[in-house]
């Protein structure tokens, strides 16, 4: 699958429901087994939730867009099928929350990437079940010191931390992910999906148990006028850094 919503995909609304259908249409599908999830948008994989989503929105609209953004966490996180992430470019935010939500990563070696939490940077802060993700794929001590400082980790300080399984050079990214589903499928389905079951449904269920508090609290913090303030600080960054 090849994310392609240029010019960073963007976790826009529309992306993220393009991206359910077609995950939807995979999983039901019984003649795939397995999906490798990588971009189509040079050096970038993606570049987390779209900001204008959550920047100048009314409630309503934060609202619809956080049930979307849970959505597509759990219908990752809890697959059945086999789910390889083939980052081929730079992942901060909700773009390594979508590569922690992959069963196995790979990382493009390139040192213009990096992946990671960094919301602090932004002014805001990671969700519970992002931290959970984080904290369960690279310890708890290391998840506090990188969620706390937003650390977007280059290729070879994320494969020591362990928040990618492997870095390869840039045109073995998809290759090798390949090889990867190649032993992944190799064990039997029901197995392997009542495996991952079993390992990953407590942490989907802490969300799973409060969704609509979960909403909720994301629609009083988004608005707040010092978090908008915030984000449009960033977005003007954003905009400066081109000149
Ligand atoms: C209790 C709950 C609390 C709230 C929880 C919220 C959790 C949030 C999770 C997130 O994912 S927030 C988003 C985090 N993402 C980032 O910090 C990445 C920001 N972008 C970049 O650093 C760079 O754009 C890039 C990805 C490194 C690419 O750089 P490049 O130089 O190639 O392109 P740009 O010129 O910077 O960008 C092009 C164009 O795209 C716009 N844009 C970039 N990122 C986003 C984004 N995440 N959302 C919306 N739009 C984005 C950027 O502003 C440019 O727009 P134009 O100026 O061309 O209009």
């Amino acid at each position: 699958m090849k994310m392609r919503n240029p010019p960073v995909n963007s976790l826009s609304l529309e992306f993220l429901t393009e991206l359910l259908i077609s995950l939807e249409k995979l999983e039901n599908d019984k003649t795939f087994r397995g999906i490798i999830i990588t971009s189509d948008c040079p050096g970038i994989f993606s570049a987390g939730l779209d900001l204008l989503e959550m920047y100048g929105r009314d409630p309503a609209h934060c609202a619809e867009y956080w049930k979307a953004v849970q959505e597509l966490w759990l219908r990752v996180y809890l697959s059945n099928l086999v789910v390889i992430g083939a980052i081929n470019g730079i992942s901060p935010a909700g773009g390594c929350l979508l590569s922690l939500s992959c069963d196995y990563r790979v990382l493009a070696n390139n040192p213009k990437y990096a992946i990671g939490l960094n919301e602090t940077l932004l002014g805001i802060i990671a969700p519970f079940w992002f931290k959970d993700v984080l904290v369960n794929t690279i310890g708890h001590r290391a998840a506090e010191r990188a969620l706390q400082l937003g650390f977007l980790f280059p290729p070879s300080d994320a494969l020591q931390v362990g928040i990618v399984d492997q870095v390869v050079p840039e045109d073995q990214v998809q290759s090798t992910a390949r090889s990867v589903m190649a032993q992944w499928l190799a064990i039997p389905d029901h197995a392997r999906q009542l495996t991952k079951n079993l390992v990953r449904k407590p942490t989907a269920d802490r969300l799973l148990q409060q969704r609509d508090a979960d909403i909720q609290n994301f629609v009083r913090f988004i608005s707040r006028d010092s978090i908008q303030k915030s984000l449009h600080v960033y977005l003007e960054k954003l905009k400066q850094k081109k000149g």
